[in-house]
């Protein structure tokens, strides 16, 4: 499966050949691309099915909003059209403020129902919109690392904040002002037809040409902002990259250059706007000027109607205030297009990640690991980051026992993390399997797995927030006491004490308050909480001083008691205490034994040893 977005994420040549292909699509290309847009259209729509009341709701007042647009002007018409009659009746004045009363009550309708749709119908938008964000936030949490390795988290926070706020918009004015909208085309157009049928099927004649102006522009404006929302992600991915990196920049001095990368993404965004904006004006000046076009020729046809056809001057005024009423739509339908083509590339972006499915899920029918002893065993296992391309495992067999103590080392890049993230299925095994107490790891439900084996990774993810929250990650009902005693067996107790607020201190972002050493404890403790059948730790390369490594080192070996242990090792102190060394070469496996055999052996262990000190 492909992680990968076409639009945003694709080279330049790739983008290329995909606007191509889309300008001279296949006839099967055609075919699934219609049938993509029709599961997205149902999709779109069951959005709505939490909200039907509100939406119902919503409806029935555009329709009152609608009714008494066209209501007005035949109060007002019925009022000129009668005055003659009217003002030599003996009740002629009851009748006129009967009628103006009438006319307040329907404007009151209007009111109403206006405040309705423009409150509740905004509530009913954002709800959805929330429910979309939701949604769209629970599926990239079950979407595997080979996902978020190839994207960046800036076009995917893009994708869940920037273009969801644009599709709240869409679901609330999409179904209101195109009910407003059609409603009062049609009741202003019925009733100039029963007044002139032949001005009034002039006028009719005239909607097709504005709505084939509207549906070109509606595309063009639809692929701007498709393309505005790419360049919006591209500039989150660049803040994103460079404040977290804000250190680095720093400390290199680069603040110039970065502000010129920043430049150049911020410059492509305005010019994606101009692009947008452009065709939104073309789209107005088309909708505006067919607005005019219409009331000119009202004018001027009413005229020559009252002078050849006998029409009353009571009649060229209603024509006149329905075709007010007509324009009023005309706008609000444009309205809808531009909301929409915000909203609706939003929404294509956001399925986008909704339709990725997740590759490493639970299988029909998965059970929970049964208890874990610890006995991890690899038959056969290969691996390559891209399916069958290069491999970094091929044929793998190893078994560690439940409890044992396991050091993997070996040079650089031959695969010693990759073979403990395939023990949580972080990713999957292309060939071969993985069992725990023989166990299939795919067989199992991925929840109960993940339980059973505790990581605690050489890059320390710390999350914003007090000690306490942090360590609490490890087991969210954890109460005061289980977390000190965790603490105090990770010997983090004693820092914690000390800091200003003691478990409560805010430890900043990713932990940036802490030393390497004391963020190192803190993971462990996380882990003590957790409590893994399995623990897998891989160990900090960058060098702590004296006391915290021997800190950290105790912690470790505390935790591990009881454990089944593999421990990814840069250090000798580690690897001395393993019940056994595994050194893993580019072709597997190379040789396993304690310390001392291995020194004996004077193999490869015994050569990276004794040329570096450190493994
Ligand atoms: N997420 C990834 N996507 C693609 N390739 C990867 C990924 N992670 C690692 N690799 C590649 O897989 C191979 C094994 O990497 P791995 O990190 O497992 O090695 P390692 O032995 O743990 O290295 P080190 O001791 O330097 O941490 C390397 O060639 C690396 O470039």
């Amino acid at each position: 499966m492909h992680f990968q977005f076409p639009w945003t994420e694709a080279p330049a040549d790739a983008r290329h050949s995909h606007f191509l292909s889309k300008l001279f699509p296949t006839k099967r290309e055609h075919s699934s691309a219609t049938t993509l847009r029709r599961a997205r259209a149902l999709k779109f729509v069951s959005y709505y099915r939490p909200h039907m009341p509100l939406l119902l709701a919503d409806l029935g007042c555009a329709v009152l909003v609608a009714a008494s647009a066209v209501a007005l002007p035949l109060c007002a018409s019925y009022i000129t059209g009668h005055l003659a009659e009217l003002s030599g009746a003996e009740n002629g004045l009851q009748h006129i403020l009967a009628i103006g009363g009438l006319m307040l009550g329907v404007f009151a309708v209007q009111a109403v129902a206006t405040f309705f749709v423009d409150y509740q119908g905004h509530m009913m938008g954002s709800h959805i919109e929330a429910d979309l964000r939701r949604e769209l936030f629970a599926h990239c949490h079950k979407l595997p690392f080979a996902f978020h390795d190839r994207n960046k988290v800036g076009q995917l926070m893009s994708r869940i904040t920037n273009d969801t706020f644009a599709l709240g918009e869409l679901f609330h004015h999409g179904p209101e002002d195109l009910a407003i909208g059609l409603l009062k085309i049609t009741g202003a157009l019925a009733v100039l037809f029963l007044i002139d049928p032949v001005v009034a099927g002039m006028i009719a004649a005239m909607i097709p040409l504005a709505v084939i102006y509207a549906l070109y522009f509606n595309r063009q404006i639809g692929l701007a902002w498709l393309r505005n929302k790419a360049r919006i992600g591209a500039i989150n991915e660049r803040v994103e990259d460079s404040l977290a990196g804000i250190r680095v920049v720093q400390s290199f001095g680069n603040e110039l250059l970065e502000l010129q990368q920043f430049d150049d993404e911020n410059q492509r965004f305005v010019e994606s706007r101009r692009e947008g904006y452009r065709n939104e004006a073309w789209f107005s000046v088309g909708m505006e000027g067919f607005a005019q076009i219409v009331t000119i020729c009202v004018i001027v046809a009413g005229a020559l109607r009252i002078l050849t056809a006998g029409l009353s001057t009571a009649e060229l005024l209603t024509f006149l205030l329905c075709v007010g009423v007509l324009v009023d739509p005309v706008k609000r339908l444009a309205n809808v297009v531009r909301v929409w083509q915000e909203g609706y590339t939003g929404f294509v972006r956001a399925m986008e990640i909704l339709e990725l499915v997740p590759e490493i899920t639970d299988r029909p029918g998965a059970q929970a690991l049964r208890p874990v002893a610890g006995t991890i065993t690899l038959q056969d296992v290969s691996f390559g980051y891209q399916g069958d391309g290069q491999r970094v495992f091929s044929g793998l067999t190893l078994e560690i026992q439940a409890g044992e103590f396991v050091a993997l080392v070996g040079p650089s890049g031959v695969g010693k993390s990759t073979l403990c993230a395939l023990i949580p299925r972080f990713y999957e095994v292309t060939g071969g399997q993985i069992s725990i107490d023989g166990q299939d790891t795919r067989e199992v439900s991925l929840a109960s797995l993940r339980r059973s084996v505790g990581v605690v990774a050489q890059d320390v993810y710390l999350f914003s927030g007090s000690v306490a929250e942090n360590l609490r990650y490890g087991r969210p009902d954890a109460d005061h006491a289980a977390i000190i005693a965790a603490a105090k067996a990770a010997n983090a107790h004693e820092f914690i004490s000390a800091l200003p607020q003691g478990y409560d201190t805010d430890i900043g972002q990713r932990g940036v308050k802490l030393s390497g050493g004391q963020k190192q404890r803190l993971t462990i403790a996380r882990a003590f909480l957790k409590d893994p059948a399995i623990l897998i730790f891989d160990e900090a390369t960058s060098a702590l001083d004296n006391d915290s490594e021997s800190a950290v080192q105790q912690a470790l070996l505390t935790l591990a008691r009881g454990r089944t242990t593999i421990v990814i090792a840069h250090r000798l102190s580690t690897v001395r205490h393993a019940d056994r060394i595994i050194v893993l070469t580019a072709d597997g496996i190379g040789e396993q034994g304690t310390h001392e055999a291995l020194m004996a052996a004077g193999g490869l262990y015994a050569r990276l040893h004794r040329v570096s000190g450190r493994i």
